[in-house]
C-alpha cells in the first residue's frame, strides 16, 4: 500500500498543524481498521459538497473597524451545516486570509441555536467513509486557517453548540456567552468521534483528561461548567449579542493598527522564539513604532 504520512509539525502548544501538499495519488493509513484513503483535493471536495444545499454562511466586513461578521443562517435547521454551507465556511475564511485592512472577526448565527452540527441530510449523502474523510478534510482545513487568521476572533455561542458546532466553537480565540450557551460533543453518542478538528482543540484548551471526559460521556456543557472549564470570555445578552460582541471585540483593536493586531495574532500563534523575532523584526521601526517612539509615551 502506498502509504504517505501526513506531513504534520506538533507545534509548541501541542497543536498539530498538518501541511499538505501531496498529489490526489497518496493515501493515508489511518491506525483504524486499515482504512485509507487518497488525501483529497480542496477543490474537488468543494465541488461535491456545493451540491448538498441547505441554509448559507455569510460575511460582511465592515470596513469602518475592520471586524467581519461571519454569520451561519440555517436557522430551520437548527444552524446544521449542509455541504454547501460547509463550502461557504470555507471560503469566507479564504476572503479574510486576504482582508489587509482586517482586525476581527465574529462567527455567530441566527436563531436560537449556535450550530447542531453537520446537517444530517448531508451527512447521510456522505455516509460512506470516504465521503466523511473528504468532509473532514474541508473543514479541518476550515477550522485550522480560522484559527491562523492574523484577525483577532470571537465565536458568539447563543443556545446550543452541537457535534461539529461544539468544534467550532474551539477555532476562535474568544468565546463570548449568552446565559443559554451549551457545548454538547455528541459525537460519540453518533457512533463516531470529533472530525472538524475540535478534538485537538479541546485537548489544548482544556487538557488531555477533561477532553477524553466530554468527549466519552457526549454530556451537554451548560455555561457554569464551560466557564469552570476557562472557555468564556464574556457574557452577552441574547437579543443584543451581535453589537455587545462587536464592542467588546472592538474596544481590544480599536486603538491599534492592523500591523499590531496581526503582529501580536502571529506571535501568540508562534512556537518558537525564532518565529517571536521574525514578528518583532517586522514591526520594530515600522511607520506605527517611529510615530509613537516620536510621542514619547509614559505608560502610567
Ligand atoms: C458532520 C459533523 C458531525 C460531527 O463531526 O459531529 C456532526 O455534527 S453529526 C450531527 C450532530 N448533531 C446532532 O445530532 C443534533 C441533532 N439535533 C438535535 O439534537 C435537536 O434538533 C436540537 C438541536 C437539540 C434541537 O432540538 P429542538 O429544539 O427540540 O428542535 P427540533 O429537534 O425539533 O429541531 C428543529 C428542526 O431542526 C432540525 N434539525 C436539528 N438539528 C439538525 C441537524 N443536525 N441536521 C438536520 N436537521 C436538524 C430538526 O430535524 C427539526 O426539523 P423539522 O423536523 O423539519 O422541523
Amino acid at each position: 500500500m502506498n502509504v504517505i504520512k501526513l506531513v504534520s509539525r506538533l507545534r509548541g502548544d501541542g497543536v498539530f498543524r498538518a501541511t499538505r501538499g501531496f498529489s490526489s495519488e497518496t493515501t493515508i493509513k489511518t491506525n483504524y481498521e486499515n482504512i485509507s484513503w487518497p488525501e483529497p483535493e480542496i477543490e474537488d471536495v468543494k465541488k461535491q459538497l456545493r451540491e448538498l444545499e441547505g441554509g448559507r454562511v455569510t460575511l460582511y466586513k465592515d470596513e469602518t473597524n475592520g471586524i467581519a461578521q461571519l454569520c451561519i443562517d440555517h436557522v430551520e435547521k437548527k444552524n446544521s451545516l449542509s455541504g454547501k454551507m460547509m463550502v461557504e465556511f470555507h471560503e469566507a475564511i479564504s476572503t479574510l486570509e486576504k482582508w489587509e485592512t482586517g482586525k476581527g472577526v465574529l462567527l455567530f448565527s441566527k436563531g436560537d441555536t449556535f450550530c447542531s452540527g453537520g446537517y444530517l441530510e448531508t451527512v447521510k449523502a456522505l455516509s460512506a467513509p470516504e465521503g466523511g474523510f473528504r468532509m473532514s478534510a474541508l473543514m479541518q482545513d476550515a477550522v485550522m486557517r480560522l484559527r491562523n487568521l492574523p484577525l483577532i476572533s470571537v465565536a458568539v455561542i447563543h443556545g446550543q453548540a452541537l457535534g461539529g458546532g461544539a468544534e467550532l466553537t474551539l477555532c476562535t480565540d474568544f468565546r463570548l456567552c449568552t446565559p443559554k450557551s451549551e457545548i454538547g460533543f455528541v459525537q460519540a453518542r453518533m457512533g463516531i468521534t470529533t472530525g472538524w478538528g475540535g478534538g485537538l482543540l479541546l485537548k489544548k484548551l482544556v487538557g488531555h483528561p477533561k477532553a477524553l471526559d466530554i468527549m466519552l460521556t457526549s454530556r451537554r456543557l451548560k455555561l457554569d461548567e464551560i466557564k469552570a472549564l476557562g472557555l468564556v470570555d464574556g457574557i452577552v445578552n441574547p437579543d443584543g449579542r451581535l453589537n455587545e460582541s462587536s464592542q467588546w471585540l472592538n474596544s481590544k483593536v480599536e486603538h491599534l493598527p492592523v500591523s499590531v493586531v496581526h503582529a501580536v495574532k502571529k506571535n501568540v500563534l508562534s512556537s518558537s522564539f525564532y518565529e517571536e523575532r521574525q514578528i518583532f523584526g517586522g514591526v520594530w521601526g515600522g511607520p506605527s513604532h517611529l510615530e509613537k517612539l516620536a510621542q514619547n509615551i509614559k505608560h502610567n
